[in-house]
């Protein structure tokens, strides 16, 4: 069967694809990708589309708790009070320091959300709203002039998107030419005026077509305007895109054909990404030949603009910020960079990625992350995406792919491309006779003229320093050390249930209460401090994950979570302390990382406080009145270096940490009040890092959050 996600996936195949074109009988892989829209368009456009679908995240209030257990005498006044893991006795409280907690605040408090079913909504193949159910009702005009255009007769569909149709224009009089205003035969693109691309107003696409016009690479557009209920763009008639010429040479694509298109599409955006913007949709759908029979022909042309974004600010020309939004993706699936997956901004790397996946598709004609279905699709294809090895993904491939895959794989977020160097790797796959080359590559042998011998040594030297993708999932401890007064800090591995309690009471005995748990291999991992400011602390080792009674009651006596550990087999361990600066507390446990929950609490002024993990599900605490003005989060399939150094060089520091055998998370936040040594380190290592623990007690740094789990490829 075809890759196709649903009915609607079906109808927007490509009118062409249908109608126009006869291809080979199709192979299970080859229907072009879908794009994926933002559910929020950071540039403003298509808005709402992707909603609606694959969300069954349940935000569920709970009723009171049941009585809680009377205190026994024997927990009074103790700081430290083990509740047993007999699941009979979960609810026995042994410790209270003074009940209080009225049911008022009880339920002000109390907001738990106990859904495991949480999707990703990004992922799911929504379709989105508009042009084509516009289309029943608003028909494409017989005839078009828009502006100070000439008039056009529609004729033959060229082909169809998300949110815009293409049909032929004929010129009605006048105009000989093939391209340019005088063309007697134009694109016109129409975009319904309801569409959620348009919105009532002129597509987002119409601004960047106008910063780009004559930009190389990128067809000229000649007239817009609206008539009736379209938007229309008048614009250079092209030929066949690189996917149908795919298809009409059964699915592949010779080296030297690859090559080619691998210099002209640098060349086209190193000029775009010259007027600051990024594509971000790059793919075979959307680099167009020239109209065959014309002098154009072979020339390359990118079009598709809906989804570019600016990584340069217009005003001061300086780079963007950068930021991740994990709820946020924009382009499409197959051939996105592992940074788009992620909701990082996009930057001029993430078009080279996409580039890179678009070259070896059409020289191999599949990419291993092709077939996956359903809710998770986005979520499987970025951790195999990750998971590849440019050695495993161009395997079979002449060796320049790779090269250039390591490369732009390994970019940093506003590095800025070496595009004569990168071109330059192409070069030795390409037939010496220029004429008889399948695609035309004069934008790239310009490119190219600037390359320096010098330069290239010095680049190659960079390079080698860089990190590349190695395709080996590995596991590893994460700690985070904060800089602070000296202060009595202890720490326990390797602990397992029954030894909990006896390190614990030792622990209270020296005045220690637990700042950090984590668990690997379903042991226990203890930090305790003297420098919590808690004044008492209980905790309860749970078969499940986690338990909301256990938690309630506690709230209700004015206890918060303080931190907590979940194991792999699905038993928690949730320490609760009085003595935070917390006024409400919430948590969820969701089956992915609940980043739309974390931002509408974020709204609402809640802030993470402590998360966890077991297997692959996530534990996340949020608490008012934290002490922090601000949070972000960082989260990849492996330890997100880069992005944490944005982070620290913005005055955000690590506050929690977690990581399922798959991903890692951090949350960042930027303290209310800022102390005088923020200083911060983390370190990953195999084994517990006991001696490098006392190697930074040494300095003053102390373990502030550590999890274990996924971090390097
Ligand atoms: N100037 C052009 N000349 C010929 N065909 C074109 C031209 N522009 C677009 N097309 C055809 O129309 C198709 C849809 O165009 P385009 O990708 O711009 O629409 P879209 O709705 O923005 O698509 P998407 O859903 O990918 O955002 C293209 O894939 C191509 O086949």
């Amino acid at each position: 069967m075809p890759e196709l996600r649903s009915g609607a996936r079906k109808a927007r195949l490509r009118n062409k694809q249908l109608d126009d074109v006869v291809y080979p009988s199709p192979q299970p892989f080859d229907q072009p990708e879908e794009k994926v829209l933002p559910a929020q368009n950071r540039t403003g456009r298509r808005v709402g589309a992707g909603r609606g679908r694959g969300c069954n995240a349940k935000v569920v209030a709970e009723g009171p708790s049941p009585t809680p257990a009377k205190p026994t005498a024997a927990g009074r006044r103790r700081g430290v009070r083990p509740i047993k893991s007999d699941p009979a006795a979960q609810c026995e409280i042994h410790e209270v320091d003074g009940v209080g907690g009225a049911e008022e605040q009880f339920f002000n408090r109390v907001e738990v959300v106990a859904d495991k079913n949480l999707v990703i909504e990004r992922e799911s193949a929504e379709k989105p709203m508009g042009v084509e159910e516009e289309a029943s009702t608003s028909p494409i005009p017989e005839r078009v002039q828009v502006g100070s255009s000439p008039v056009y007769k529609i004729e033959r569909k060229l082909g169809k998107g998300g949110f815009g149709q293409v049909f032929v224009g004929r010129r009605v009089t006048g105009g000989t030419d093939h391209t340019g205003p005088n063309a007697s035969e134009v694109a016109l693109k129409f975009e319904h005026c309801k569409s959620k691309g348009c919105n009532y107003s002129p597509p987002y696409e119409w601004q960047v077509y106008s910063t780009l016009n004559g930009c190389y690479g990128v067809p000229g557009v000649h007239h817009k305007g609206r008539q009736g209920d379209y938007y229309i763009l008048v614009m250079d008639i092209l030929g066949p895109s690189l996917w149908d010429v795919w298809n009409s040479t059964g699915q592949a694509m010779s080296p030297n054909m690859v090559a080619c298109i691998a210099m002209e599409a640098l060349s086209i955006l190193e000029k775009l990404h010259l007027k600051g913007f990024v594509h971000g949709d790059v793919k075979p759908e959307n680099f167009l030949l020239g109209q065959p029979g014309t002098a154009d022909e072979k020339k390359l042309f990118l079009v598709d603009l809906g989804l570019a974004s600016r990584w340069k600010d217009a005003s001061s020309s300086k780079h963007v910020d950068y930021d991740q939004r994990p709820d946020i993706f924009r382009g499409t699936v197959r051939y996105a960079s592992v940074h788009a997956h992620l909701g990082r901004t996009g930057s001029r790397r993430d078009d080279l990625e996409s580039l890179a996946y678009t070259l070896i598709f059409l020289l191999k004609g599949r990419l291993p992350w092709q077939g996956y279905q359903g809710d998770k699709k986005s979520f499987l294809v970025c951790k195999k995406k990750v998971a590849t090895s440019p050695e495993l993904l161009c395997c079979s491939c002449p060796p320049p792919f790779k090269q250039f895959l390591e490369i732009v794989a390994s970019m940093k977020f506003d590095e800025e491309p070496n595009y004569p160097k990168l071109v330059s790797l192409f070069e030795s796959l390409i037939e010496p006779c220029m004429s008889l080359l399948p695609i035309r590559i004069d934008g790239a042998l310009k490119v190219g003229q600037k390359r320096g011998r010098l330069l290239e040594n010095l680049e190659e030297n960079e390079q080698s320093k860089k990190k590349v993708r190695l395709g080996t999932p590995s596991t590893q401890w994460i700690s985070v050390y904060n800089a602070r007064r000296p202060m009595k800090q202890r720490y326990h591995f390797n602990v397992s249930d029954s030894r909990l309690l006896h390190h614990l009471e030792k622990g209270r005995d020296d005045g220690l209460y637990i700042s950090c748990v984590a668990s690997a291999a379903n042991l226990w991992a203890l930090i305790m401090d003297a420098g919590t400011g808690f004044s008492a602390q209980v905790y309860e080792l749970s078969d499940s994950f986690l338990h909301k009674d256990y938690i309630m009651r506690l709230w209700e006596k004015n206890f918060y979570i303080s931190s907590l550990s979940g194991t792999a087999n699905g038993n928690s361990l949730v320490v609760m302390s009085k003595g935070t600066s917390y006024t409400q507390q919430c948590y969820k446990v969701s089956d992915s990382f609940p980043f739309k929950w974390i931002n509408k609490k974020w709204k609402e002024g809640f802030q993470v406080t402590s998360m966890t993990t077991s297997g692959s599900r996530w534990g996340v605490v949020m608490s008012r009145n934290s002490g922090y003005s601000d949070q972000v989060v960082e989260l990849d399939f492996l330890y997100p270096s880069e992005g944490i150094h944005w982070r620290w060089e913005s005055g955000y520091r690590i506050t929690s940490t977690a990581a399922t055998p798959d991903q890692a998370a951090f949350i960042l936040s930027l303290p209310k009040r800022r102390t005088m040594d923020d200083a911060q380190e983390t370190l990953r290592t195999s084994a517990f890092p006991s001696t490098h623990v006392k190697e930074k007690w040494s300095k003053n740094l102390y373990i502030a959050s550590i999890c274990y789990g996924r971090t390097i490829c």
